[in-house]
């Protein structure tokens, strides 16, 4: 009979290493075996896996017959075993690495990424081949190794091995993000890129055999364990001494409905999360994500305490602009998310700081910058998760029934509300109930909505706009630099960062005087309604703006004319009111008057875009109140796309929970120009106007005119406890025409306010 060429060519193959014929035979037989005379895998890599096999061989014998015992006692508990516990063994893989040996198509890759992820040589001994074997294809690993190292090391199991041997396989069930289910006890395994593995159930039987089932080492860092059957919600834990209030500690939860759509959207989103974990949240004990796949679920949602938090992205998918209000009626009071008790559940269980959906209008659009997502409230009100009462993991229980709608993912960490995005953690409190702030993304900087035209470029600076000659700190300077001149012939700030006082007094009396009214001929919020019969512009204040130095300047970064672009350096916390005014803002520390405070950071929309929203969103008139930019509306012609407002429902700073409080608030908003030269977009600073205890709530008038009820928002009742309030009390000197918090006389304002000049 005529030699079978194939076995002729094996033998060749061997031959160029060296290998005699002899030892080549058995092996290949084995082989041939093993593969059920698949000569594909055996031809495969120029003889790889045959040559691998003969080296096994060579230093491994075993007796066949002790082979055979041995494969009779080897269970499935013992090969997983022994897969794992064999050594590196990159003796044999150096001698593949022969030139002779490379495969044609390059999938053994000998670079840096094989070289810190060692392969796991296979281990082709007696109780490794037929029936037991593990056997690396190289193929695979290459396949899976997304050439960033992701991979530590490759165990390669023939999946008939496992399945023949009565074990449920142990596909990894891979999601679009990496998660697998580990309920089945594999291992927990960090997996490479989506497309790397599929799950062996999908696999053909040729491919089941090149792309066998594979184990990677799992590393010490955070496992996505979450099951199938869990709930996609965050939370993160307060740290043990954190706060200086024991409510703090009593941590409660709140819950997100959330639809299938959503809920299966969040279970994918959320495994890729860690690298939302702040640094910050490093001080915290723990960090815990809550998996569901409502979808599956069959009769609760298990929260388990893991380790992510959505991506900043993603939580932005969850998040929809169009403020809080659709959503309050049954999970929010004042703007806080509801949530009760469990005595049942046991003491080891952790707070969870879970946000309720009070914020978000699943139906109102996003920002452009961030995705989509339709979020929605319960819409029963009932309670879906416990709050518990230490820090302690375990599992809280949400009924299956109460995952019906969409799940909003955003989480304030009670130790820092701001998820470090700014420079000092914020904190947030309630000693008076169980609720929660309300749900929103934080943002430091201000973010367009659509329309907005905000253009922030160098070559629109002219050098009359910076101090480009400045060097180190402008306010130091016997000169006024031209950004000071800017603000109106010389620095706000004094040299410890404080508004001078002459300035702030200026500010002060001008917001309060209705002289500094200005009326527009044609008032882009009047234009904004776009209807017959739009009334006279109400009036706008004339402000003080300060300009601050910035990148085209010569001055350094810590020149003193460079405070609010510095972002928040107080030690706030946001708290729940005792007077039913919701949650407010505090300091806790003792502020010196005209210091800074924070910014007022939402959405820039165009009045128009505001003027939409309202409309669509009806409900959304409650509980927000958005910021016109209308500081420099008196030099006329200020087109749609420049009329501008900042709305911080949806996203928004800690200046989106200070309270509003008639005249004598202890803040005051200044326009600061910051990147460009013109005034129609600014940041708006809120500055103390006087010296502020700690634990003080922080205000600031909001300006309105509680008797004007054509508003984009609705007037709520105001609660401020002022003596001057507008709403409580009618006085004359507060209802002059056009004014919203302007008294009547220098005097009076400077009697209210105590400031020294007029
Ligand atoms: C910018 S938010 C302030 C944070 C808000 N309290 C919360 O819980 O989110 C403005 C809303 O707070 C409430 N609010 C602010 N000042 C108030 C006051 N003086 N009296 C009653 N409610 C007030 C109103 O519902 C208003 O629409």
């Amino acid at each position: 009979m005529a030699p079978n060429p194939k076995v002729v060519a094996a033998y060749r193959a061997m031959a160029n290493l060296g290998i005699h014929e002899s030892k080549v035979k058995p092996v290949l037989k084995k082989l041939l075996k093993l593969y059920d005379k698949n000569w594909e895998l055996i031809e495969e890599e120029n003889y790889r896996a045959l040559a691998d096999a003969i080296f096994e061989e060579e230093e491994n014998p075993v007796p066949e017959q002790e082979q055979e015992k041995k494969n009779k006692r080897v269970d499935e508990a013992e090969l997983d075993d022994e897969v794992q516990d064999q050594p590196l063994r990159p003796k044999k893989r150096l001698r593949l690495r022969g030139p002779e040996f490379q495969s044609s198509n390059n999938q053994i890759s000998c670079g840096p990424s094989s070289a810190a992820f060692p392969l796991k040589t296979p281990k082709l001994e007696d109780d490794t081949v037929p029936g037991n074997g593990s056997i690396l294809h190289a193929q695979s690993a290459a396949a899976l190794s997304d050439g960033n190292g992701m991979i530590e090391a490759h165990q390669v199991h023939s999946q008939d091995d496992i399945i023949d041997k009565g074990k449920k396989p142990v596909s990894p069930q891979v999601t679009p993000r990496g998660r697998r289910s580990t309920s089945d006890g594999v291992p927990p395994a960090v997996l490479p890129k989506e497309p790397a593995v599929e799950p062996l159930s999908t696999l053909s039987p040729r491919s089941k055999m090149a792309h066998p089932l594979v184990w990677i080492k799992p590393k010490d860092e955070p496992i996505d364990d979450a099951r199938d059957n869990e709930a996609p919600i965050s939370m993160i834990l307060p740290e043990p001494s954190s706060g200086k209030d024991s409510s703090m500690m009593n941590g409660a939860a709140g819950q997100q409905d959330c639809d299938d759509t959503v809920a299966s959207h969040c279970l994918n989103d959320e495994v890729a999360g860690e690298d939302n974990l702040r640094s910050s949240n490093e001080d915290a004990p723990s960090t815990v994500e809550i998996g569901s796949s409502p979808v599956q679920e069959e009769g609760s949602a298990k929260i388990t305490p893991n380790i992510s938090m959505p991506k900043e992205s993603e939580s932005h998918d969850a998040l929809v602009a169009g403020g809080n209000e659709d959503l309050v009626t049954p999970c929010i009071s004042n703007g806080s998310a509801n949530v009760n008790s469990h005595s049942s559940l046991p003491n080891t269980e952790i707070p969870v700081s879970l946000p309720c959906s009070c914020g978000l209008d699943d139906t109102s659009p996003v920002p452009q910058e961030v995705g989509n997502n339709d979020c929605l409230a319960s819409d029963d009100g009932r309670e879906l998760v416990d709050p518990i009462s230490n820090n302690s993991h375990s599992l809280v229980t949400v009924p299956k029934n109460q995952l019906t709608t969409n799940a909003i993912l955003t989480v304030h960490d009670v130790n820092d509300i701001s998820k470090g995005e700014e420079k000092v953690k914020i904190s947030w409190v309630n000693n008076i109930t169980d609720d929660f702030p309300p749900s929103f993304h934080y943002i430091p900087r201000n973010l367009v909505f659509q329309n907005a035209y905000v253009s922030i470029s160098l070559s629109r600076i002219g050098n009359e706009d910076c101090c480009s000659t400045c060097i180190g700190n402008c306010v130091l300077s016997s000169e006024s630099c031209s950004c000071a001149n800017k603000t109106g012939g010389g620095f706000a700030y004094t040299a410890q960062g404080l508004l001078k006082e002459e300035f702030l007094d200026e500010c002060i009396v001008i917001s309060c005087n209705p002289k500094n009214c200005f009326y527009c001929e044609d008032c882009p919020v009047e234009r904004s309604k776009n209807d017959d019969c739009s009334e006279p512009c109400k009036g706008h204040l004339r402000r003080k703006f300060i300009k601050e130095c910035w990148s085209k300047c010569g001055c350094g970064k810590k020149c003193g004319n460079r405070v609010v672009q510095r972002g928040i350096t107080c030690n706030l916390q946001v708290f729940l009111t005792s007077e039913g005014k919701g949650w407010g803002l505090r300091t806790l520390e003792d502020l010196p008057k005209g210091a800074f405070v924070c910014e007022f950071v939402g959405e820039i929309l165009t009045v128009k875009e505001l003027h939409e929203r309202s409309l669509k969103y009806p409900k959304n008139r409650k509980y927000t109140y958005p910021i016109l930019l209308d500081a420099d509306w008196e030099s006329g012609g200020v087109g749609d796309k420049e009329a501008l407002c900042l709305y911080a429902a949806s996203y928004g700073n800690a200046a989106r929970f200070i309270n509003h409080r008639c005249l004598d608030a202890n803040l005051i908003e200044i326009p600061v120009e910051i990147e460009g030269p013109d005034h129609h977009y600014y940041h708006l600073a809120l500055f103390t106007s006087r010296e502020i205890a700690a634990q003080e709530e922080l205000t600031w008038d909001y300006g309105i005119n509680f008797d004007d009820h054509d508003q984009p928002v609705e007037l709520f009742g105001c609660k401020c406890g002022s003596k001057f309030c507008r709403n409580m009390k009618r006085s004359s000197i507060f209802s002059l025409p056009g004014s919203n918090k302007y008294t009547s006389s220098a005097a009076e304002i400077r009697k209210i306010v105590g400031c020294k000049m007029i």
